[in-house]
């Protein structure tokens, strides 16, 4: 067997990859790692701050990087960073692998985030925000997705179960 990862879990901000990530490492028995948090650990700093000290193209180099090497390590859940489809070489990182893409629709996205002033992309006028990046972004989600799961209306455990029925994969490894 092909080591790699088990599920790949792309989406934006908010859209549940941390906490559907838990749960699916959970019920698959495998370890869970997400590359947003791989890149603060080998920068020792945070994102915020490599996007200010270096800017966004710097940070979507370290983000391909840290891709690269979790696709090729990592035999458990993975969580991608909400931006990091928008690199076309981390999106040919993705093909062929199990990637499902957490959807949600704007009114979803403001109540779980429109109001968190951690995610500065959305501080200000957070509905708007949100529609210009899911235009963006939209379409490249779904190119690298082999499954769309809908977050809307459903726990994060029916989201998971939802992402397992859909990349069958069993529940109780
Ligand atoms: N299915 C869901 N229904 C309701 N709330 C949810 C659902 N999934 C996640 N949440 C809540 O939405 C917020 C964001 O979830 P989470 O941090 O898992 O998203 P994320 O995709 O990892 O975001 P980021 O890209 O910022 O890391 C959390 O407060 C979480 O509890
Ligand atoms: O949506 C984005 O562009 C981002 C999402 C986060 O996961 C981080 O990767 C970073 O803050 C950029
Ligand atoms: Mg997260």
């Amino acid at each position: 067997m092909t080591a790699g990862p088990l599920v790949v879990l792309v989406g934006p901000m908010g859209s549940g990859k941390s906490t559907v990530g838990a749960l699916l490492a959970e019920r698959l028995g495998a370890p869970y790692r997400d590359t947003d948090a791989d890149i603060v650990a080998a920068e020792g700093r945070e994102i915020s701050d490599i996007f200010v000290e270096d800017g966004e193209e710097h940070f979507r180099a370290l983000e391909r990087a840290a891709v690269a090497t979790a696709v090729a390590e990592h035999e458990g859940v993975l969580a991608l960073g909400g931006g990091a489809v928008l690199d076309a070489g981390t999106r040919t990182l993705l093909s062929g692998l199990p990637v499902a893409y957490l959807s949600m629709d704007v009114d979803e996205a403001v109540r779980r985030v429109g109001l968190n002033a951690a995610r500065p992309l959305l501080a200000v006028n957070p509905r708007r925000q949100w529609r210009e990046l899911m235009e963006a972004r939209r379409h490249l989600y779904t190119e690298v997705a082999r499954t769309v799961v809908t977050t809307d209306d459903r726990t994060p455990e029916e989201v998971a179960d939802a992402v397992l029925a859909a990349l069958d994969l069993k529940k109780d490894a």
